[in-house]
């Protein structure tokens, strides 16, 4: 398996080793042995499955307190995913940093507990499937303004297609006292 660290310590790429042949692929998905020996946490307690269609965008969410981190993947389609430093005090605070996630090039993104996460859909339709270190907490749910000119993502979609609690969400300098996560706590 590969592992790309990206600008963003602890967001990471993962490509597992794919067995192919005539009858076509096999490849393991998660390994909590070999994931946690990459800093990963071994215990993911719940799964999700969205299907979107081209130019959907879903995010930017986190819940805090009770933060997921998510190891997220595509099954059908094509995302470009993306995770942002929203932790107060961190040397990459509002710092963001994005891949390219599809059923063909097969890698994973790990999204740590305490950074906000979004994907928008580049093809037809995408289903996205990802793992979570922790439950839903709806009442800990959280927006992230996904076009905040503060953050200056570089989505590949201009005019996404948004549910009105991620077209209202407010802009990271908008967060009030204690709606954030704070490094290293
Ligand atoms: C996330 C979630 C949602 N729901 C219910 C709540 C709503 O009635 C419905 C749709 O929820 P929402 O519009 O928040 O779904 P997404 O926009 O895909 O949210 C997700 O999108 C981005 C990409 C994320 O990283 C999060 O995992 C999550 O926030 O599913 C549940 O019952 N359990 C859950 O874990």
């Amino acid at each position: 398996m590969k592992v790309t660290e990206t600008e963003l310590p602890g967001v990471l790429v993962f490509e597992p080793r794919v067995f192919g042949d005539e009858r076509g692929f096999f490849m393991e998905t998660f390994n909590a042995r070999r994931y946690a020996e990459h800093g990963l946490p071994e215990r993911f307690v719940q799964d999700n499955l969205s299907r979107s269609a081209h130019g959907v965008l879903r995010g930017l969410h986190f819940q805090h307190p009770n933060p997921q981190g998510k190891l997220v993947s595509v099954l059908e389609g094509e995302v470009f995913d993306v995770a942002v430093d929203i932790r107060q005090g961190s040397p990459t605070f509002g710092r963001w940093t994005g891949v390219t996630l599809s059923a063909e090039n097969k890698k994973q993104f790990y999204v740590p507990p305490d950074f906000a996460h979004g994907f928008v859909v580049t093809s037809e339709v995408a289903l996205f499937y990802y793992k979570c270190t922790d439950y839903y907490s709806p009442q800990d749910e959280r927006s992230l303004r996904w076009n905040d000119e503060e953050l200056g993502i570089e989505w590949p979609v201009s005019s996404p297609t948004l549910s009105e609690k991620d077209r209202e969400a407010p802009r990271l300098s908008e967060m009030g006292e204690g709606e954030l996560p704070v490094y290293g706590v």
